[in-house]
C-alpha cells in the first residue's frame, strides 16, 4: 500500500465507448453519401430538392461538431477522504448566490439554498456566503436575517447528525415522517442543540459569514444583469474576506452532498496538472422533476455526454451555477502569469504598482490591496484584526453603479459582459487564456436546482439561452477568433460552435419540416422513389439515428418515453424559442432593441411523486412565440387532409408527392403533437385565439 502523501487525490477516467464511436461514425458516412447523391441529382429536380439540400448538408455539419465533442468521454474521480492528508490547511472558499426578483424566484427557496451551502463539511471559519439580491426586496432580506438566526441552530444540527440533505425544506419533507422512533429522537436533540449554539465563540462550530448585498442600481446606468451582480459580489467579498476560491450558485440550487467543497479542492489543489483547472463545473441536477421529463429540460443525457466529452479536450464550458472560481482566474491572469506554466514570474513582475491596479480594478485602495494579495499568491486575509467597519465602507463603494467606469470590470476582469449567457461567454475567456476546465460529478450529485415548467416558463429560458449564445458568435469573443488570435484549442472551438449556433439551427429545422407539407401541396417530392438504391440510405439514417438517441437515454438509466419528449421538445424548441433568440440577435445587430435578461420562474414542485399528469401538460399564453409552429402544425394538417383525400394538383413530369413525403408529415404531427392538443384544448391548455 502507498502511504496516504503519495495517493492521488483524483483520478481521470477515460470511458469506453468504441460502439458509439462506430454509430456516430456510420451515420455521419451515411449523411455525406446521401448528400453526394442529391448534388449529383440537383439538376433534376426541383427546389425542394435543393432546399433539402441545403439543410441536410447544415445537419451533416451539426452532426459533425457533436461528434467532436464526445469522442473521448473522461470521469474524474475524486478522494476528498485523503485530502487532509495531502493539504493541511484547506483554504477559504467565498460563496456567492444571486436572487433578482422575489415574485419569480420565493425567498424561502433562497433561504434553502443559503443554508444548505452555511452547512457543507467544511471548517466554517474558512466559509463566507454573500447573497446578491438584485430585487432589493425588503422580503428577501428579512427572510435572510431571519436564516442568520436559524442558521445558528441548523449547521452544528447537521454536522452533529451528519445529516444528508442540509436544504432544511428538502429535508423535512423527506426524512422526518419516516418514523416516529426517529421524529422522537430529533425532537430530544433539537433541545441538545440550544446547548451546542450556546458554544459560539468556538469559531469552529460557528456558522460561516452571511453577508446581504442588494448592489446600486440607476436608471441611466447600465447593470448587466447576473454578470454584473457577480462583479459586485466579487469585489464585495474581496474587501471584506477575499478567500482565493469563489463558489457560485444560482438562488434555486441548493447543495446536496454536503461534502461537495472538499471534493472540488482535490481537482483545485493537488498537483501542478490539476492547478491548470480554472474552475470545477458541477452538473446541475433537478429535483422533484417530472416524470419522464415532459419539457425535455432535466438535461441528463446532455450533461452526460457533453460536458464528459468535453471534459477530454480543455474542460467543461461554465454553465453559470455550481462552480467553484479561482480568484486569480477571474482577476485575469493567465497560467504562464499564474506561474504555472513555463517560469514563474519574478516577484517584481508580479508586483504592480496601485496605480496600474487602479486603472484595471477600481479606485478603491481597499480593494486593489486585496486584489494585490490575489495576483501574488498570497491567499485569504492577511491580517486578522477584521476592521469591519472600514471594510464595509469599501463594500459600500465598490458595489456602487458607476464604479466600474473606465476600468477593466466586465471585459478583462471578472464576469465578461455583452451576452444573455454571461456564463458560456466568461468561461470561453478563461479557455481562450489558455485555462482548463474540470467537471465534477461525485455520488450524491453535488447540487440540485428547478427547472422550469409549463410552456411559457421552459420558452423564456429557452430563448434566453439562444439569444445570449447567439450574441457570443457575433461578438469580438467569438470561439473562432479566440483559437485564431488566443489559446482557444482547435477542437474546443468546435465545441463552442456547436452550442454558439443552436439559435441558428431553427431555420435550417423549420425550412426542412416544412417541406413535406409543401411537397404535398404542390404535388413535388424531396425523399427518393422506392425505385431508387438512395430511400435504404435515408431509412437507415432515420432508424439508426433515433436508436443511437434511444440508446444514450437507456444507457443513462431514463425511459423510452424520456426519450421521446426530449426529442419531441428540441424539434418544438427549434420552432420557437430558438427563432425567437435568432430575431432578438438580429434587432439587436440591426441596433433597434436590446437584448433583456428575463428570470425564468423557480416552481416549488407541485406534487410529491412528480406523477401529476396535468403538470406535464403544454401551457400557452398569448406570446407570439407560439406562432411559427401553430401554423406549421395547422399547415401540415391541412396538408395530411389533403394528400390523404386525394385533392393535390397534377404532378409535374411524372412523379409527385408520395408515401415518403405523407410519412413525413404524419411524424412533423407527432413531434408537434402537443400543439395540435393546444388547438382544442382549454385555458392555458389551449392556443389562444390571438395566436391562431
Ligand atoms: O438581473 C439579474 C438577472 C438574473 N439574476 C440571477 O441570475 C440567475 C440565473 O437566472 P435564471 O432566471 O434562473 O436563469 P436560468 O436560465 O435558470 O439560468 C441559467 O442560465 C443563465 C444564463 O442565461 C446563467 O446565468 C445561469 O447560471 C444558468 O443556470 C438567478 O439566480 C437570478 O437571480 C441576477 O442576479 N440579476
Ligand atoms: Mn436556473
Amino acid at each position: 500500500m502507498a502511504s496516504p502523501i503519495f495517493l492521488p487525490l483524483q483520478e481521470k477516467v477515460p470511458r469506453k465507448n468504441t460502439l458509439q464511436r462506430a454509430s456516430e461514425l456510420t451515420i455521419f458516412y451515411l449523411l455525406l453519401s446521401f448528400l453526394l447523391y442529391r448534388l449529383l441529382s440537383l439538376n433534376d429536380h426541383g427546389v425542394p430538392w435543393l432546399l433539402a439540400f441545403l439543410c441536410e448538408s447544415w445537419f451533416t455539419f451539426v452532426w459533425f461538431l457533436s461528434i467532436n465533442i464526445k469522442w473521448n468521454l473522461v470521469d474524474h474521480k475524486t478522494y476528498p477522504e485523503r485530502l487532509l492528508q495531502r493539504v493541511p490547511e484547506l483554504p477559504p472558499v467565498d460563496m456567492f448566490v444571486t436572487t433578482a426578483d422575489p415574485v419569480l424566484e420565493p425567498p424561502i427557496i433562497t433561504v434553502n439554498t443559503v443554508l444548505s451551502l452555511l452547512a457543507v463539511d467544511y471548517p466554517t471559519h474558512k466559509l463566507a456566503c454573500y447573497v446578491s439580491d438584485d430585487g432589493g426586496s425588503p422580503l428577501t432580506f428579512y427572510s435572510l436575517v431571519e436564516t442568520a438566526k436559524f442558521a445558528k441552530l441548523w449547521v452544528p444540527f447537521c454536522k452533529k447528525y451528519d445529516i444528508q440533505v442540509r436544504a432544511p425544506f428538502h429535508y423535512f419533507s423527506s426524512e422526518l415522517n419516516s418514523s416516529s422512533d426517529l421524529s422522537s429522537d430529533l425532537l430530544r436533540d433539537w433541545r441538545e442543540m440550544k446547548v451546542i449554539w450556546e458554544n459560539k465563540d468556538n469559531l469552529l462550530n460557528g456558522v460561516p459569514l452571511l453577508v446581504y448585498v442588494s448592489r446600486e442600481k440607476q436608471p441611466k446606468h447600465p447593470h448587466h444583469f447576473k454578470a454584473g451582480a457577480m462583479n459586485v459580489l466579487t469585489r464585495v467579498s474581496g474587501v471584506i474576506t477575499n478567500a482565493p476560491f469563489m463558489l457560485n450558485v444560482d438562488c434555486d440550487l441548493f447543495a446536496n452532498n454536503p461534502q461537495i467543497v472538499l471534493h472540488a479542492m482535490c481537482l483545485l489543489l493537488g498537483s501542478d496538472k490539476e492547478r491548470e483547472y480554472a474552475f470545477v463545473q458541477c452538473p446541475q441536477h433537478i429535483y422533484g422533476g417530472l416524470k419522464d421529463d415532459p419539457f425535455g429540460n432535466q438535461m441528463i443525457v446532455l450533461q452526460e455526454y457533453l460536458a464528459r466529452g468535453i471534459g477530454g479536450i480543455q474542460g467543461p464550458f461554465y454553465g453559470g451555477t455550481g462552480c467553484f472560481h479561482r480568484r486569480k482566474v477571474i482577476y485575469g491572469l493567465s497560467p504562464v502569469e499564474a506561474g504555472i506554466r513555463g517560469r514563474n514570474l519574478s516577484s517584481d513582475n508580479r508586483k504592480s504598482n496601485v496605480e496600474v491596479l487602479q486603472t484595471k480594478f477600481g479606485k478603491s485602495t481597499v480593494f486593489t490591496k486585496s486584489a494585490a494579495q490575489i495576483l501574488s499568491g498570497i491567499t485569504g486575509k492577511t491580517d486578522d484584526s477584521h476592521d469591519l467597519s472600514r471594510s464595509l465602507e469599501a463594500a459600500n463603494q465598490v458595489a456602487g453603479c458607476n464604479y466600474e467606469y473606465g476600468t477593466y470590470w466586465g471585459t478583462k476582469i471578472g464576469w465578461v459582459y455583452g451576452s444573455m449567457t454571461e456564463d458560456v461567454l466568461t468561461g470561453l475567456g478563461i479557455h481562450a487564456r489558455g485555462w482548463g476546465s474540470v467537471f465534477c460529478t461525485p455520488e450524491p450529485p453535488p447540487f440540485l436546482g428547478c427547472a422550469p415548467m409549463g410552456g411559457p416558463a421552459c420558452m423564456t429560458q429557452l430563448k434566453r439561452w439562444a439569444t445570449g449564445l447567439l450574441e457570443i458568435l457575433f461578438s469580438k469573443n467569438s470561439p473562432i477568433l479566440a483559437t485564431l488570435t488566443a489559446k482557444l484549442q482547435f477542437r474546443q472551438c468546435l465545441c463552442y460552435l456547436y452550442i454558439v449556433v443552436w439559435g441558428l439551427r431553427s431555420i435550417p429545422e423549420l425550412c426542412y419540416a416544412a417541406l413535406p407539407a409543401y411537397c404535398i401541396l404542390t404535388n413535388t417530392y424531396f425523399i427518393p422513389k422506392v425505385s431508387e438504391p438512395a430511400i435504404f440510405k435515408i431509412g437507415a439514417l432515420f432508424i439508426i439515428f433515433n436508436l443511437y438517441t434511444l440508446s444514450e437515454y437507456l444507457r443513462c438509466g431514463l425511459s423510452i418515453r424520456t426519450w421521446w419528449n426530449n426529442q419531441r421538445m428540441a424539434r418544438i424548441t427549434s420552432a420557437t424559442a430558438w427563432l425567437f433568440g435568432v430575431l432578438s440577435v438580429v434587432l439587436k445587430l440591426l441596433g433597434l432593441s436590446e437584448t433583456v435578461f428575463e428570470v425564468t420562474r423557480k416552481d416549488q414542485s407541485t406534487t410529491d411523486d412528480g406523477n401529476d399528469t396535468d403538470a406535464g401538460r403544454f401551457t400557452f399564453d398569448e406570446s407570439p412565440v407560439f406562432v411559427p409552429a401553430t401554423a406549421l402544425v395547422l399547415v401540415h394538417l391541412t396538408a395530411l387532409s389533403m394528400g390523404l383525400v386525394g385533392v393535390q394538383p397534377s404532378a409535374r413530369g411524372g412523379y409527385g408527392s408520395g408515401l415518403g413525403e405523407v410519412i413525413c408529415c404524419a411524424w412533423v404531427v407527432l413531434n408537434f403533437l402537443p400543439f395540435v392538443k393546444g388547438l382544442v384544448g382549454k385555458g392555458k391548455y389551449g392556443i389562444p385565439s390571438s395566436t391562431l
